[in-house]
């Protein structure tokens, strides 16, 4: 038996969307590069599992809708690259008061939008309601993106240029140096650079090299609810995904998705969770009150009166939040060969493209193609407390 390789250019801890996609990158520049993944794929104990995410151009900030073209771009990419279709065009709602700050923002991320009144948006779109006085704004070209499919494709196209992906092995240590050196369940590894990708475990891994980084893992109900006419909300009829701002009875937010997955049942969650440990997420007392689920209800009677209001599936997915919700994309303030990209709070997927380019030209010593500003560790103050 030859002996198994164990050195690279690049080092990648965490095959969920961010990891994969960074790999990818790392690859299509003819990095020789090493994907490790703990979980056996494909799982569904992190953030990146479920069949649909909503990709949009509306964003309150500016720094995120700046990146859209280029997503969508290499989202188109990766579809042409392996022949697979991952996104589908249903336009999006942002529903709000008019003059809500970040509803005003979201307006102004998109080159061309379209304002519909309570009257007019139940003629467009019949199966929503709007209370007296709010709006509808339209971002057309948003849509849904097939998540797990799309995992699966950046995986495929990530090993088609030559990129080693081990999952089913856990790292338990890293020793940082010019040479980092990865300790796992099943062998040593060693490269110049390391990317951490590592999700809701982020925050814990990397205490072993100094860092403490606010990173809140949430536990997410992912709720589906039933069409009280089958067909109404489906990709059928003309329904498209929603998510809410400024409203007082959800100020985190709520959002949804069109029957897809599961016919007759449409995606609508509260943007919002419990704090959980990743290993500890499903362990809690069937007597937790679960006041996500309150939310959701109430709100579905109200703006969604064509579903029933318990919902018919629950699923679980992990957010891992930082703060201010804005990403973790920087090197290690020690140790510069030593990339994370963590904090995704929510919102990650559909930037996954433009997030593993970022990490792969951070990793390569690179320019960013994009001002990082607002991705630096050092926003957070004493995140090196416990440096070596
Ligand atoms: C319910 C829900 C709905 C969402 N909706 C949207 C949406 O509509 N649009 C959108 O853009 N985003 C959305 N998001 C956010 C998006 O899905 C996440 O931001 C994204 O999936 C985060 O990916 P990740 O790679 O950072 O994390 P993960 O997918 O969790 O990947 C991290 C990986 O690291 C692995 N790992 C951890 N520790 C180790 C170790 N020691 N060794 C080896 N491997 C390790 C884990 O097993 C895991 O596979 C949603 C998220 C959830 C939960
Ligand atoms: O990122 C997204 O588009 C979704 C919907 C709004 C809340 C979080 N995720």
């Amino acid at each position: 038996l030859a002996p198994q390789k164990s050195t690279y250019d690049v080092i990648v801890i965490g095959a969920g969307i961010q990891g994969s996609f960074t790999a990818y990158h790392l690859a299509q520049r003819h990095k020789d590069t090493l994907l490790l993944e703990q979980f056996l794929l494909p799982h569904s104990r992190g953030s990146s599992h479920g069949q649909s995410r909503i990709i949009r151009s509306a964003y309150p900030q500016e720094y995120y809708s700046r990146m859209m073209p280029d997503c969508f771009r290499l989202w188109q990419q990766l579809e042409a690259e392996t022949g697979t279709t991952l996104y589908r065009q249903t336009g999006l709602l942002v529903l709000g008061p008019p003059g809500e700050p970040e509803l005003e923002a979201c307006r102004r991320s998109l080159g061309v939008d379209e304002v519909l009144d309570a009257a007019a948006l139940s003629r467009r779109f019949p199966g929503f309601r709007l209370q007296a006085g709010q709006v509808a704004v339209l971002d057309s070209t948003a849509g849904v993106l097939f998540a797990d499919r799309a995992l699966r494709a950046v995986q495929e196209v990530f090993r088609r240029h030559g990129g080693t992906l081990r999952d089913g092995e856990k790292v338990l240590s890293i020793q940082p140096g010019a040479t980092v050196t990865v300790t796992t369940t099943a062998g040593v590894y060693k490269a110049p650079r390391l990317i951490i990708t590592a999700g809701a475990w982020t925050g814990a891994f990397v205490e072993q090299l100094g860092l403490r980084l606010p990173l809140q893992p949430l536990r997410i109900d992912v709720c589906y609810w039933r069409e009280k006419q089958p067909g109404s909300a489906g990709l059928g009829s003309v329904s498209p995904c929603f998510l809410t701002l400024g409203l007082s009875q959800a100020p985190h937010g709520i959002y949804g998705l069109p029957s897809i997955e599961y016919p007759g049942l449409m995606k609508v969650c509260h943007h919002h969770g419990s704090p959980t440990d990743p290993e500890k997420r499903d362990q809690i007392p069937s007597s937790t009150p679960r006041p996500d689920i309150a939310v959701l209800s109430s709100f579905i009677s109200s703006y969604l009166p064509g579903l029933e209001t318990q919902p018919a599936v629950m699923e679980t997915c992990l957010y891992t939040n930082t703060p201010d919700e804005d990403f973790i994309l920087d090197r290690h303030p020690k140790f510069s060969n030593i990339v994370i990209g963590a904090g995704f709070s929510g919102h990650g997927f559909k930037l996954a493209p433009v997030v593993g380019k970022l990490l792969c030209e951070l990793s390569l010593g690179e320019e960013p193609s994009y001002n990082m500003a607002h991705f630096a560790i050092t926003r957070f103050p004493g995140v090196l407390g416990a440096a070596q």
